[in-house]
């Protein structure tokens, strides 16, 4: 089968593209690694998979898989690109689309700079929705929230832990540049307290309005951005007394400009979304 597709990218986090607005398309996970492969197919941390609307009161849907050809609930930065490959194409002229995604709606907004704001929800604390087994833990408190202290790799790590729709464990460093991410992050993502796996962040605070962020993503590595662990790096800096309500996040592919102003309100989202190339693929 010859599948058209979209390469794009979102501060360095980079996506396949795929059109099923006119069409179902349904690939099987040996498919989606295949195009995600950097190798053998066209290469990319994530597929997105723009469909129909699948209620009156959303534009569009959209379906997130990774890289390692399973499907998730969010992607921050893809749903920047989302909103460009949509209006791109010509499936939609609105500056402010909403999509449902497997988490819930979002609602993404072309700015007249080229960027892209996206209201992405309200984060989620409760570790069972996170999920995060906290059976038999003392949470650390510190600020009005806490951290968890989680065995790994011989040693105790204090953890904060929040989902944007998809988990995420926060650690702090001093220093990203010479964060383990490589030596955390895997044991992290599949350690036997987060049951879904996780996204793994390690955060730097610069200043109350800035950080650096790497993140070791669940089934897709360390990328050089991503938009969820922005969101929740930030929250989770903010509710630990950290970081005001607006803070640049600094990754390796860019910079994105997040804001929250607190328990009950979403979280906003701005940053890059980029076209690379276009192409047709045999699958
Ligand atoms: N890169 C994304 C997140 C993609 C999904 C993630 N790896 C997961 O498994 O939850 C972003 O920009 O948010």
């Amino acid at each position: 089968m010859k599948l058209r597709f979209t390469k794009m990218q979102g501060a360095g986090n980079d996506f396949v593209v795929l059109d099923a607005t006119r069409q179902p398309l349904t690939l099987t996970p040996e498919q989606y690694r295949r195009l995600a492969d950097r190798r053998f197919g066209v290469g990319a941390d994530q597929i997105l998979i723009v469909g129909p609307a699948p209620a009156p009161d959303v534009d569009f849907s959209y379906r997130i898989v990774n890289a390692d050809g399973g499907e998730v609930e969010q992607c921050g930065n893809g749903a920047r690109c989302f909103a460009k490959f949509v209006r791109d194409q010509g499936l939609s002229e609105k500056s402010a689309i909403r999509v449902s995604t497997h988490s819930g709606v979002i609602e993404p907004r072309l700015q007249p700079d080229g960027r892209v704001t996206v209201n992405m929800g309200a984060p989620v604390f409760e570790p069972a929705r996170i999920p995060f087994d906290a059976a038999g833990l003392a949470a650390q408190p510190q600020g009005d929230h806490a951290q968890w202290p989680v065995e790994v790799a011989g040693q105790t790590v204090p953890l904060a832990v929040a989902s944007m729709g998809n988990p995420h464990a926060v650690l702090r460093v001093d220093d990203v540049d010479r964060a383990p991410v490589h030596e955390l992050g895997p044991k992290l993502e599949s350690h036997t307290r987060f049951p879904r796996r996780v996204n793994v962040g390690f955060l730097q605070v610069v200043s109350r309005s800035q950080v650096r962020l790497r993140v070791y993503e669940r089934g897709a590595g360390e990328t050089l951005a991503c938009g969820t662990g922005a969101c929740a790096a930030v929250v989770l800096g903010i509710r630990l007394g950290w970081l005001d309500p607006w803070v640049e996040v600094e990754t390796r592919g860019g910079r994105l400009g997040i804001e929250w102003q607190g328990a009950g309100h979403p979280v906003w989202m701005t940053g890059p979304a980029v076209t690379v190339f276009e192409g047709e693929i045999e699958i």
